[in-house]
């Protein structure tokens, strides 16, 4: 199976509470997510992102980066320098769901780097206005539709995996429709710098 990682009550209460706070007061800034090539096809991925968190950037990133060295230990990943985090803030509401997929890039494709480590961060307005939405890990070389681990979006806790595993988000059901009732996660990609960069780099210098 599939290594991943998951932690309870990832963020201090104040800085969960703040998070929850600013993306309420930016739902109106959402939009249909984009898959590779920023393509928006709501049969795959029916979701809302935000490729911006305000003043929880920067938060959020220096907890991730703190928490690699660690995450690779645990989950036995080759070891690798981080090159990026990016992260990502998204909304499943009634209906959204992320088919099974893996976040990795091909090599054709234009990247700034190789995604080694996907982590998601969720969090929700109490009382929990939604269901379902697990995050069904697979292993490795699975096909779709094949059984997985389901890992529940639970508050405050954050789940992480390689990010060449399968995977895919379930079917959430959000009765009301009503945005602030979403399933809230922030997408974090922990990047390696590509080989071909790395040598380019190297062979400028004297
Ligand atoms: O929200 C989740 O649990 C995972 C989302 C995901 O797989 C993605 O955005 O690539
Ligand atoms: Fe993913």
């Amino acid at each position: 199976m599939t290594p991943y990682l998951r932690q309870a009550d990832f963020l201090p209460p104040h800085d969960h509470a703040a998070l929850l706070d600013w993306t309420m007061a930016n739902l109106s800034r959402f939009s249909p997510a984009g898959l590779a090539g920023n393509i928006v096809d709501p049969a795959v991925r029916r979701a809302l992102t935000l490729r911006d968190l305000g003043p929880h950037h920067d938060l959020l990133e220096g907890h991730v980066r703190a928490a690699v060295p660690d995450w690779i230990a645990a989950l036995r990943v080759t070891p690798f320098a981080i090159s990026e985090v990016e992260l990502e803030l998204a909304a499943h509401n009634d209906g959204a769901h992320f088919l099974f997929h893996s976040d990795t890039y091909t090599r054709d494709q234009p990247a700034r780097g190789d995604r080694m480590l996907s982590a998601v961060y969720y969090f929700h307005q109490e009382p929990q206005g939604f269901s379902g939405g697990c995050l069904r890990l697979h292993r490795i070389g699975a096909s779709p539709g094949d059984a997985g681990i389901d890992v529940p979006p639970a508050q405050n806790s954050l789940v992480v995996f390689p990010s060449w595993a399968p995977h895919e988000v379930l079917r959430v059901d959000c009765p009301s429709g009503d945005l602030v009732d979403s399933r809230f996660a922030v997408n974090c990609w922990v990047y390696r710098a590509r080989e071909i960069e790395r040598s380019g780099t190297a062979a400028v210098q004297p």
